[in-house]
Parts: C-alpha cells; sequence; structure tokens
C-alpha cells in the first residue's frame, strides 16, 4: 500500500498550477512571434524534426516540468526500466519490449540472464521460417504455395502489427517483396469479421498464425477453433499441421491447442501484449508478408530510439517532451483529449494503435503503491490522417472544445505523383493542409481580420476563430520501415514517460477484467437458455429484459445439435 507520496503533494506541482494562470496571459499569436523561443522549441533526432513551439509554454514552464520530473525521479525510472528491473510491480515482471529491437551484440540482463540471446534465437527461427514460407519449401497440405496469411490475434496482438502492415503497404521496398502475398488481421469475435477474412481465400494457399500472449483470450480462441475447423473441413485434420502456427508466451497451451510447439514463436512475460509489435507478434506476420530484411529495418528504427530515449538529456529527448508536454496539457491545463493527426494514408491504423497502448496504459484510478489518484491521467486519444479529418471533426478542435493536436508528416511521400499542369504535386498539396492547419489552431482568426475582409456582421461571430490551440509537429524524412519503427517508439517511450511522471503503473490493465467476467456468466446463461431451456435468472431488470428478447428473437438462427 501507500509507501511513497504523490507527485501532486510536491511543492513542483502547485508551482505549475500557480504558472498555468500566468501562461494564460499571454495568446499563442505573441508566445509565437517570439523567435528565440521557438528557435528553442525545435528539437532534431536521427532525421525526425519536432517542433512543439505551438504548445501553451515558455521557457519558463519547461524548466518548472523538467523540475516535476526530476521531482518524478523519472531518470532513474527510464533506467530501471532499460535495466530489466522489476517495474510492472502489479505482476512483479520486467518491463523489456526495448530488448526486442536489441541489436545482436548487445546486452540487456533480466535476473541474470541476457534476454537479447532469447530475443534473436526467435527472430532467427522467424527469419528461417519465414523465408521457407515464402520460397514454397513449407508448403501447404497440397503441396501449394502458402501465399496468404491470416493473423488472428486482438487488442496488443492486432494493433500494433495492423498499424506496421497497413503503413508498409504502399512503402515501395516493401512492395516489392510483398508481391503476390496477402496480410489479413482476424481480431473481432464476430462472426462477420471471419467472413470477411476468409472471403476470396483458399485454405490450400492459406496460412493461420494465432496470435496471443496468453493463448486464453476468448475471441482469439474462437476464432482459432473457427480457423482449424474451415482448413480441416476443406483439407483434413492433418492439414492443420501445415497451415497453423503460434505466436505466443505460453507454449503449453499451444500444443494443447493442436500447433506443434515447433512451430510456435515464443515471447516473454516481461512484454507487455500493448509494446509487442515488435516481438514475434509483429515480426512474424509483416515478415512472412515483406521478408525479414525489411522488419529488421523497423527493428533498427525503434532501437534508434530506444538509445536516444535512454542517453539525451531531458531538453533534447523526443519521447521526454513529449510526455511532459502530456502532463502539462492533461493535468494543468486541463485538456483531456488528444488527437493524433498524421498526414499520411499510410498511417491509418496509427491513431488506433496508440489509443491502446496510451489509455490502457495511462488510463489509472490509482498511484503504483495503491493510491487512490486525486488527479485524472491518461488522455482520450483519437484521429484519423488528414485531410479526412479535416472534413470530420475538425470544426470542433478549431471552434469547440480546445484538444491539443499531434500533426505528423513526412517530406518525402511513400507514392507520389506529379500532375502536369497542377499547382503542386499531391504530396505537396496534403502538406500544404499539415502546415497551415497548426498555425490556423494557434492564430484563429479575430473580428477585426474578418471586418476587414468585408464580411457581413451578423457573420462575424460564427466565423471568428479564438486560436491559443495547442499542437505540435513532428516531421519525418519519409515513411519507410525504419521511420516507422522511430515512430512507434517515440509514442510507446512517451507515454511511458507520462505514467512515471503521474507516478502511475502503465503497464497492467486490470480495468479490462471486469467486463471480461461478466460477459462469462452472459455465456453461462446463453448456454443453459438455448440448451436446457432454462429462465434468464440473476441479471438486474435491464439486462434480464434485453437478453429475453434476444433469447426469442434468435431462437429460430441457431442450429440444433443432436
Ligand atoms: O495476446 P492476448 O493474451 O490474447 O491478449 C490480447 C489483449 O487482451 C487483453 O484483454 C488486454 O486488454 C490486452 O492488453 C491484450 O493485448
Amino acid at each position: 500500500m501507500a509507501s511513497s507520496s504523490l507527485i501532486y503533494e510536491t511543492g513542483l506541482w502547485k508551482d505549475l498550477r500557480a504558472h498555468v494562470e500566468e501562461i494564460k496571459k499571454t495568446h499563442l499569436r505573441e508566445l509565437m512571434s517570439d523567435t528565440e523561443r521557438c528557435k528553442s522549441m525545435m528539437v532534431e533526432f536521427d532525421g525526425i524534426l519536432l517542433d512543439y513551439s505551438r504548445q501553451i509554454v515558455n521557457l519558463d514552464t519547461l524548466n518548472k516540468l523538467y523540475n516535476l520530473a526530476e521531482a518524478a525521479h523519472l531518470k532513474e525510472k527510464i533506467n530501471r526500466m532499460f535495466n530489466g528491473e522489476r517495474i510492472y510491480s502489479t505482476e512483479n515482471r520486467p518491463v523489456l519490449h526495448i530488448a526486442l529491437r536489441a541489436p545482436r551484440d548487445s546486452v540487456i540482463n533480466s535476473d541474470g540472464k541476457n534476454v537479447v540471446l532469447d530475443v534473436w534465437q526467435v527472430l532467427d527461427k522467424i527469419q528461417d521460417f519465414s523465408e521457407r514460407v515464402r520460397s514454397g519449401a513449407w508448403a501447404g497440405a497440397t503441396g501449394k504455395v502458402l501465399k496468404d496469411v491470416i493473423a488472428i490475434g486482438i487488442g496488443g496482438s492486432f494493433l500494433g502489427p495492423l498499424f506496421v502492415h497497413t503503413a508498409l503497404q504502399t512503402d515501395p521496398e516493401a512492395i516489392e517483396f510483398a508481391r503476390g502475398r496477402q496480410l489479413r488481421f482476424l481480431a473481432n469475435v464476430d462472426p462477420i469479421d471471419v467472413a470477411r477474412n476468409i472471403a476470396g481465400l483458399n485454405p490450400e494457399t492459406t496460412l493461420v498464425v494465432v496470435v496471443s500472449k496468453t493463448f486464453t483470450t476468448a475471441e482469439t480462441m474462437l476464432n482459432a477453433r473457427t480457423l482449424r475447423e474451415w482448413i480441416s473441413a476443406a483439407l483434413g485434420p492433418q492439414a492443420v499441421a501445415k497451415h497453423m502456427v503460434a505466436v505466443s508466451t505460453n507454449l503449453k497451451l499451444v500444443e494443447k491447442f493442436g500447433i506443434d510447439p515447433n512451430n510456435a514463436f515464443a515471447f516473454w512475460d516481461w512484454v507487455g501484449g500493448r509494446y509487442s509489435v515488435c516481438s514475434a507478434v509483429g515480426v512474424l506476420p509483416l515478415s512472412l508478408q515483406y521478408g525479414f530484411s525489411v522488419v529488421e529495418k523497423f527493428l533498427k528504427g525503434a532501437s534508434s530510439i530506444d538509445q536516444h530515449f535512454y542517453s539525451a538529456p531531458f531538453e533534447k529527448n523526443l519521447p521526454v517532451l513529449l510526455g511532459l508536454l502530456s502532463v502539462w496539457n492533461v493535468s494543468f491545463l486541463g485538456y483531456p483529449a488528444r488527437a493524433i493527426l498524421p498526414y499520411s494514408q499510410a498511417l491509418e491504423k496509427f491513431a488506433p494503435h496508440i489509443q491502446q497502448v496510451s489509455m490502457e496504459s495511462n488510463g489509472k484510478g490509482v498511484s503504483i503503491d495503491g493510491v487512490p489518484l486525486p488527479y485524472e491521467t491518461g488522455e482520450i486519444d483519437f484521429g484519423e490522417p488528414g485531410t479526412n479529418g479535416q472534413h470530420s471533426f475538425y470544426q470542433l478542435i478549431h471552434q469547440g472544445r480546445v484538444i491539443p493536436c499531434d500533426f505528423i508528416g513526412a517530406v518525402k511521400s511513400q507514392q507520389p505523383v506529379y500532375l502536369k499542369g497542377e499547382m503542386v504535386s499531391n504530396h505537396d498539396e496534403l502538406m500544404s493542409n499539415f502546415f497551415a492547419q497548426p498555425d490556423a489552431l494557434a492564430y484563429g482568426k479575430t473580428a477585426e481580420q474578418l471586418l476587414k475582409e468585408n464580411v457581413p456582421h451578423p457573420l462575424i461571430p460564427h466565423k471568428t476563430f479564438s486560436g491559443n490551440r495547442p499542437s505540435l509537429s513532428l516531421l519525418l524524412p519519409s515513411l519507410n520501415a525504419y521511420n516507422i519503427g522511430q515512430l512507434l517508439a517515440i509514442y510507446e517511450h512517451r507515454i511511458a514517460v507520462e505514467g512515471f511522471v503521474w507516478g502511475i503503473n502503465s503497464f497492467d490493465q486490470w480495468g479490462v477484467e471486469l467486463g471480461k467476467s461478466l460477459a462469462t456468466q452472459v455465456r453461462k446463461q446463453l448456454h443453459a437458455s438455448r440448451k436446457k431451456g432454462e429462465p434468464v435468472e440473476g441479471f438486474n431488470f435491464s439486462t434480464t429484459t434485453m437478453l429475453k428478447r434476444y433469447l426469442e428473437e434468435s431462437a429460430d438462427d441457431v442450429p440444433k445439435e443432436d
């Protein structure tokens, strides 16, 4: 129980609170006119430029935030993570996703064991297996090349790999390696998702990868049984051995399911589900689709950020700066949401992935010592690629609620288009918006400006923009596998920084358990009512009414078993 004091009780926290009034006196328009200030808020590392000058901060704010980080022992916490200490206290585990992308010759010890050796043993196995599948040396039961892969998994065993796959899909190098192959993801227990995944696929040419850290997740296991049946029905039960492999930390359950443990790719309990995309969870399906060499570049990009995060001083450290700014926005300025706005269709699945990493990590109600928090943690993350989002929810961001925005853009497009006679290239057109939106949010538009433009008086209030809406911009050189790895690691570590400062455990997720156990109760009831005609019992009036109606109206749809 409570052993250390909350960061909230420190003088530094109170000092930052008091500082809010001060900073709010200056509009972002004025803050932006201070070139020296803006210059100091541009930070570059390994080709990535961060511009946070449109945050509602001055140099004083930053110093106060660095002091807060010190009071929260941020550096020590980062070191403890990198040293393999058991910082995931509620399950007494280390948090070592950084080891998943560490160079082969590096040493990261956990309990006196160099885990990098284990990591590379699995990476080598993935490389070998994916090359055999891709070449046809490992073929399906009827001798055909397994050119299509369905990866079954949910949550952390799905969102990260989906994000990276979506991002690589149009990368010119990755395209070459993916020719003639397909990768699909089956996550939802909704049978519609099964139907969509198998549509147009032939079991003879399909490899199913069951991805589950625990190998107990209800959705994943039911989907795995469903696709096992799909393969068996078409090719006979013996075909399963050639058509199904697994990724898990629980190799015993993999075997029990009927998958040869030799065809299973391990990872370890020191990898959190939502931090597992660099383990076999992501590396296996992505290597099957794009070849191991492309995926290795992705790992290298993440590793570069790991080193930077570990060693750069706070004022030059991208994840630390981003994390501290988030804490500032949430805890002091009182902005509970964050919009993730990549100006690239390739990053279409970035916001959904970060949603899990961030909201499952930092949406907590107690401190790491179990003390109820007197302040809120975590952000409400959402986002869409620009420019699509502009035509959807930006209205609210410009004139409604204040939502700090992350603008993410790339200098080079994966798929440039230059049309004759157009003013600019298609990528320039996209990026015009990337550069314009942050200023629109920061500066807004005043009634005086509108008057000068002869806007009719009654429309002036409607066309006025208050401005003073914070954002930050990340400009990447391009969006190849390496850059995608960098981006992933920046956000992973940013989220850890926030959790470290808030003094919470960013690595557990007890909040998802209650719903799961209530679903078990409902599942039992549905079984008892359908199979034995038992009445609905033990639920409140509302749930009972809904359940009865569902059972009655679907009675004819469920086939009777003998
Ligand atoms: O990989 P699995 O063990 O199947 O877990 C899949 C997911 O389910 C859980 O409910 C957790 O909330 C997620 O963090 C996890 O990634």
